[in-house]
């Protein structure tokens, strides 16, 4: 007893030495546990009768395959191989479970969501980005706030509309974005001898822009001005957090591992404080955008909470102003309703954006599907304009056959989370609808896996939404006329069957949102312009940078970007097709 309150007392009064001295113990302990992981722990494993691939590596597993191929790729890939559950390896030795099964999805999702919470670093970081909200409560808080926050959102084609008007005067005028060209010559090159009315726009920029304004207004009564250029200290703090110009690399996975080991010892050990001291310009940024997004959200809250307090009696018209009334106020702090404007900022501008530049590539590559929509976006509008209305509404929007089979298929194909996390918080067992071969005996399969507290799983979104037993040997494609049949039955229960918005109480609440506004921006612009690959043999590929995002082959260095040739659509087009 005198011996630890004399260590106590040693550590109470060196702290520095005390870190020091105990650091070789620390790196020794964490030595014998991940050989412990490593070598012995897979043989007593409860996933061990789960099929999947040999890990390549014994201090990696099949991270490498997860990091050379495309986002979702490797899970779609194995997926096709073993079934609807797989078992992988990841650093040192720790297990993954893929799920695409039906019925296992319907268990984590479904009807046991809060047995299944995001990891505890992927909620620790969102929340000290994001402050406290959605995304990141867990159990009865989530269940409350979700409570309080179901309330929609009216779209509006307003800002499809300002998009229209800027991209028009860019081709009218002949303008060079540079954005949209690896350098000046390229750019020079094409401007020479590019026929009238077109331009290179990079789209991707554009599209993040109008739906940051866009959710900005309709949740928040909030303008960003993003459109105009004159972006808000707010809408930039967003942009170098979540889109930062570099493309994400390939690391090899000792490096992974490095980092890991590196951020464990600074996590053990934060009496050293060593993050301080690192001296990174990266890190600084992101520093400084943090607090940005604090100071600014917060003045945001500050002022509606004065205007809700004179208005109490009005009609409440956007999210914040909801939350923020006396009913509303009672159940969430200040602190909690900052952590929603800027959580529903985070999950709600990009992930639109994205699916919209993913839709105009698939269209500059297949014209013909471009003009279908074209067609039938004009016959409808034609007749809102015997009604006297100059643009298409909700309803009308929504009733749009072709136009939903679009928006179908290219959030089934480019999901914008390829998967998603999630941890055993007991010991658990999830059914399989469609069992797997066992991998302990071949000879016997498997309809039910045992899980073990703390066991990590990936909700396999893109993987299961390119399923070829359910969607077909062309999964792959782009092909919205698969929609049209009706055929299709996924039997998970998501929007339309997909894992997208994902499934249950934790499915993504802005999903009715997230298509109006879709269907609002793409019928303006599949109206009013032509899109065309910028050039014939351009390759863009797939990079996770939060979520799954374009760039272009071999001009990586320059960010994520969808650089389209754009004309204005002809006018009496209708008739042709
Ligand atoms: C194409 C557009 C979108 C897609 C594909 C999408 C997808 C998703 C997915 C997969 C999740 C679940 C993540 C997880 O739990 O691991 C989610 C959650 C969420 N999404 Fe979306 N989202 C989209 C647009 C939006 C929009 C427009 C908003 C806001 C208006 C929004 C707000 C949220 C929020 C607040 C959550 C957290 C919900 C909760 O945990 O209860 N999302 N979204």
């Amino acid at each position: 007893m005198d011996a630890a309150a004399s260590f106590v007392r040693f550590a109470l009064e060196h702290p520095l030495r005390t870190a020091l001295l105990a650091l070789p113990a620390f790196l020794l302990g964490l030595l014998v546990k991940n050989a412990y992981k490593v070598f012995l722990a897979p043989h007593f494993s409860s996933l061990r009768s789960v099929p999947g691939p040999r890990p390549d590596h014994p201090l990696w597993g099949n991270l490498q395959s997860l990091i050379d191929e495309e986002p979702g790729k490797a899970h779609a890939r194995w997926t096709e191989e073993f079934g609807g559950a797989v078992r992988y390896r990841g650093l040192l030795g720790g297990e993954r479970l893929i799920l695409t099964n039906p019925a296992a999805l319907n268990h984590v999702l479904t009807s046991h969501t809060y047995d299944y919470a995001k990891p505890d670093e992927v909620r620790g970081d969102l929340a000290m980005v994001l402050g406290k909200g959605l995304v990141f409560a867990e159990g009865e808080t989530h269940r409350r706030q979700r409570r309080l926050m179901n309330s929609a959102f009216a779209p509006s084609n307003l800002k499809a509309m300002t998009l229209r008007d800027v991209w028009k005067g860019m081709v009218e005028a002949g303008k060079v974005d540079s954005k949209a060209w690896k350098n000046d010559e390229a750019a020079a090159a094409y401007q020479a001898s590019k026929p009238e009315s077109e331009a290179v726009i990079e789209v991707s920029d554009w599209l993040t822009r109008l739906t940051l304004d866009a959710l900005g207004k309709a949740g928040f009564g909030y303008d960003f001005q993003a459109l105009s250029l004159k972006s808000d200290a707010l809408a930039q703090a967003f942009a170098s957090l979540f889109s930062p110009r570099d493309a994400p690399g390939k690391p090899h996975p000792s490096q992974i591992l490095i980092n890991n080991i590196i951020g464990a010892c600074l996590h053990a050990l934060p009496i050293l404080k060593l993050a301080e001291y690192i001296p990174d310009e990266r890190l600084k940024s992101i520093k400084q955008a943090l607090n940005t997004l604090e100071v600014e959200s917060r003045k945001i809250v500050q002022a509606k909470m004065e205007k809700a307090d004179q208005e109490d009696a009005l009609p409440k018209k956007d999210l914040l102003s909801i939350l923020l009334s006396t009913k509303a106020k009672d159940t969430m702090s200040p602190e909690e309703v900052r952590g929603q404007l800027t959580t529903f900022l985070f999950a709600g501008h990009e992930t639109i954006s994205n699916s919209l530049s993913w839709v105009l590539w698939e269209f500059a590559c297949h014209p013909d599907k471009q003009a279908r929509l074209r067609a039938e976006i004009r016959a409808a509008r034609k007749l809102a304009l015997q009604n006297g209305r100059d643009e298409l509404n909700s309803d009308e929007l929504s009733g749009l056959e072709y136009l939903d089979a679009v928006t179908r298929e290219i959030l089934r194909l480019e999901p914008p989370l390829s998967s998603t996390p999630r941890v055993a918080q007991k010991n658990d067992i999830i059914p399989l609808s469609v069992p797997v071969k066992s991998a302990t005996d071949p000879s016997q399969t498997i309809d039910h896996i045992v899980v073990r507290k703390g066991q990590s799983i990936s909700i396999g979104v893109y993987a299961a939404n390119r399923d070829k037993s359910i969607f077909g040997d062309d999964a792959d494609d782009f092909r919205p006329e698969r929609w049209l049949d009706n055929k299709i039955e996924t039997k998970v229960g998501g929007w339309s069957g997909l894992m997208t918005f994902l499934a249950g109480p934790r499915a993504c609440i802005g999903y009715k949102f997230a298509l109006l506004e879709f269907k609002a921006v793409l019928s303006v612009l599949v109206d009013a312009f032509e899109f065309d690959r910028r050039d014939a043999d351009i390759q863009i590929e797939h990079r996770a940078q939060v979520i799954t995002r374009p760039f272009v082959v071999n001009e990586m260095e320059l960010g994520t970007r969808m650089p389209l040739k754009i004309r204005l659509a002809k006018a009496d087009e209708t008739d042709e097709v």
